[in-house]
């Protein structure tokens, strides 16, 4: 299931827009900008498959992290269609960046570098890059925004707008792009957050449909994206103590600037501690966490679904539709902040500073 699919109904303007790529020197980036439903997705794929007839060459980035086309989801996903397609679903990524969550409001930094990374490798490939981003536009996503233009200084950036509530944003990005600005189409339809997510969970599903579990030694795949595992890890001493005055089980800890300790709690009850003496992460909340598998260039060659861990041997079992001869080529397994199951729901998201 894809939300927005290959349509020529489209507003005349974009006629001309596209007239108007075709026409600039090459190689050209094009950056989509608007709230969320505006089209931008819909816009893009009209985009790419004119390119593509003209007889260009095409880089797609899909950074709409929150209702990703390209398979995996919680990615940044770089693609080079070769032929006509009907929506974002039907390409195959070629490059990945990895998020770890679909709500990315805490990773602007990633964010930036992702998109800055994969278009990087699509200039030297494409004629036209056409990079389509999240419908956050307001608050932290204006900021967003900002950052990835700066970076990526595309040389168009197309703004969706119904009426004016992208007027600062377009000040804020006018020195770092030139911007054309767009309606949004008639037939452009809202999507309630229950679609989102069934959109989602189909995704989700099929990524996940080859999954099998592996056992990955994280003595050799480096675990990173958290505060655990870094430090020495705690003594039996320091745990029982810990385990004594908070009434935890503690699963395993680690000192390093502060505390950091895996437990379960036995009892409820407010505990009074200071967060940067002691960090803790919830034993709980690490089942059916999103782990990305990244290789040694800082890319993601896909992700899984954190299943259990055994800290004292260092082993975590993971479901992935990863092949082996993928896997060999693994550096770090990186922590998301989304838990998920394989056949598509989504348990929860996480905030950055709980792992
Ligand atoms: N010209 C059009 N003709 C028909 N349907 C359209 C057109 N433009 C957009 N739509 C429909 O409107 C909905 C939203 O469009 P689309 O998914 O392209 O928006 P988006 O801005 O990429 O969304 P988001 O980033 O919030 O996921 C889709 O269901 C899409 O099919």
């Amino acid at each position: 299931m894809n939300k927005a699919t290959y349509t020529e109904d489209v507003p005349e303007d974009r006629f001309e827009l596209l007239e108007r790529i075709a026409s600039e020197d090459k190689p050209l980036k094009v950056m989509l900008i608007g709230g969320t439903d505006s089209g931008k997705t819909t816009l893009l794929t009209f985009l790419a498959n004119g390119l593509l007839e003209l007889g260009f060459r095409v880089a797609v980035i899909d950074s709409d992290v929150g209702q990703k086309g390209i398979l995996p989801p919680a990615t940044l996903s770089l693609a080079f269609p070769e032929e006509r397609f009907k929506s974002l679903g039907d390409l195959r990524g070629v490059a990945h960046y990895f998020i770890g969550t679909t709500s990315p409001g805490q990773y602007a930094g990633e964010m930036a570098v992702g998109v800055r990374r994969l278009t990087d490798i699509a200039i030297n490939e494409a004629d036209v890059v056409l990079i389509d981003t999240t419908g956050f536009v307001t608050g932290p996503g204006l900021e967003m925004k900002r950052l990835k233009v700066e970076l990526i200084k595309p040389e168009l950036t197309l703004l969706l707008e119904r009426t004016d509530e992208l007027s600062h944003l377009r000040k804020v990005l006018a020195p770092y792009t030139e911007i054309i600005d767009l309606s949004v189409s008639q037939k452009a339809r809202e999507h309630s957050q229950e679609e989102r997510r069934e959109v989602r969970k189909e995704k989700w599903k099929t990524y996940f449909s080859n999954g099998e579990l592996i056992e990955v030694d994280l003595k050799k795949i480096a675990p990173t994206g958290t505060e655990m595992f870094l430090g020495r890890p705690l003594t039996s001493e320091e745990k029982d103590l810990l385990a004594a005055l908070f009434k935890w089980l503690v699963i395993a800890g680690w000192k390093n600037e502060r505390y950091t300790v895996v437990k379960a709690d036995m009892e409820s009850f407010p505990r009074h501690y200071s967060k940067s003496v002691i960090h803790t992460v919830d034993f709980e909340k690490l089942s059916n966490l999103l782990v990305g598998f990244i290789d040694g260039d800082g890319l993601c060659l896909g992700v899984g679904i954190f299943k259990w861990v055994n800290f004292s041997e260092m082993k975590a079992q993971v479901l992935t539709p990863l092949t082996p001869e993928e896997l060999e080529k693994a550096l770090e397994l990186r922590f998301g902040r989304i838990r998920v199951i394989e056949t598509g729901e989504e348990l929860g998201l996480l905030q950055r500073k709980e792992l």
